[in-house]
């Protein structure tokens, strides 16, 4: 089906499409550099990925170097219709020297920076709290000895510092995630103490004030992890409580719950007591697996979520998944596309229509929409927005993420 057509039959049921794809191509999302290394990281010091996350899988092709991830990031975007960003983990640092953790700088990453503006990308940012040996106890900032704690604290002020900068230099805020892989393995006696330590160490991590035009604190909860089972200390609820009450931005992973929970059920009664969100949009099978995002129920309900709710606007988007078993540029570029597919298909929605049968109480007519509005064809419409920006889809799509895969396979 042409667009034209395709634009037509939308248009009879008062969807304008061009407004939809004018919007579409508004939206970043924040990409993650670790689904090109399975999270590794180029710390010449560096040790695995612990604090229970961990990729698996040994398909040919992982990124070893930043070039090598610069350049399968720059393929990656270049399979990718609009403007986007990219996640950067502190342990992604480009740099001969071996600073610590406790010691990094902005001058670590500047070369991020530089091919950063080149491509015109923005930069978001994390600590890393893991893959440390100061981390073998899975307890960072809430570790009972100080000396730990102000390891990390120190590391996690110095993450905010490179975010001012980086978001300064590309005159776009960078989002500074903090996640900490805090837990137990078995049942603890007392859960409060490491929370409240939690608590302090945070405070005294964030106590700087930074401009919110250059940085802006995100905080990131979980349920559980391998190897700490039984008890996470940064928990939903503790990040709930510090993001109302600091007024940090709350990140919700949606690996990070449990398994029938609806994440996208979730945004509009956070949104009601937090400014700003940020998504880590994720496919957990039966656990936090990370499996790379699917145009599947979960993720179309996000994008319903955002744009029926109006909440784009104040929620940053940023994908987190990690598979080594496939090609992992194949893997950014399905992914990506796949949340900007859902997003489309939710601002192609006679949202106006749909509201309206729903304030009257006519669920007899909210259902007879929703479900003939399924037969639209929204694959049409798909492929203009990628046509318009020079982007492949389909039968060509498929050949260049091969082409591509090809030549990098000979990495080991
Ligand atoms: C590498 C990321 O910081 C990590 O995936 C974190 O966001 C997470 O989700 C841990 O389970
Ligand atoms: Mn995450």
């Amino acid at each position: 089906m042409t667009y034209e057509t395709a634009k037509s039959r939308f248009a009879e049921w008062g969807i304008d499409t061009e407004a939809a794809l004018m919007r579409l191509a508004q939206v970043p999302i924040s990409m993650h550099c670790w689904q090109g290394d399975d999270v590794a990281g180029f710390e010449q010091r560096s040790g695995s990925s612990g604090g229970g996350i961990q990729a698996t899988g040994n398909h040919p092709g992982r990124a070893r170097t930043p070039d090598e991830l610069r350049a399968d990031l720059e393929f990656a975007y270049a399979m990718i219709p609009g403007q986007h960003r990219l996640n950067l983990h502190a342990m992604y640092m480009d740099t001969n020297e071996t600073p610590e953790r406790d010691e990094i700088e902005y001058r670590h990453f500047v070369s991020w920076v530089d091919w950063a503006r080149d491509q015109g990308l923005g930069l978001d940012f994390n600590p890393t709290f893991f893959a440390h040996a100061k981390a073998d106890d899975n307890l960072t900032l809430s570790h009972p000895d100080p000396g730990i704690r102000d390891f990390w604290i120190e590391h996690g002020r110095r993450t905010r510092d490179i975010a001012a900068a980086m978001g300064t230099a590309l005159g776009s805020p960078a989002i500074n995630n903090i996640w900490v892989p805090d837990g137990m393995k078995d049942l603890p006696i007392d859960r409060q103490a490491p929370r409240a330590r939690l608590e302090a160490s945070l405070d005294a991590m964030l106590a700087e004030e930074q401009d919110p035009a250059t940085m802006r604190d995100a905080v990131e909860s979980k349920l559980f992890g391998i190897g700490v089972e039984a008890y996470t200390v940064g928990s939903h609820e503790f990040y709930l409580g510090y993001a109302i009450r600091k007024g940090t931005l709350l990140c919700l992973d949606m690996g990070h719950f449990h398994p029938t929970e609806n994440i996208a059920d979730k945004l509009s009664a956070v949104a009601l007591s937090v400014g700003e969100l940020l998504l880590h949009v994720s496919r957990p099978m039966r656990w936090d697996s990370d499996h790379v995002i699917l145009l599947n129920d979960d993720i179309l309900a996000m994008g319903q979520a955002l744009i029926s709710e109006d909440l784009l606007g104040r929620t940053h988007i940023g994908l987190d998944f990690f598979d080594a078993t496939i090609s992992r540029t194949a893997a950014w570029v399905i992914g990506t596309r796949n949340m900007q597919k859902a997003l489309l298909r939710a601002m192609l929605l006679p949202l106006e229509r749909l509201k309206e049968a729903e304030e009257t109480l006519d669920f007899t007519a909210r259902l007879i929409l929703t479900e003939e509005l399924k037969d639209l064809p929204y694959g049409a419409i798909w492929e203009e927005f990628c046509k318009r920006d020079d982007r492949p889809a389909g039968a060509q799509l498929i050949g260049e993420l091969t082409r591509y895969q090809t030549g990098v396979a000979h990495r080991g």
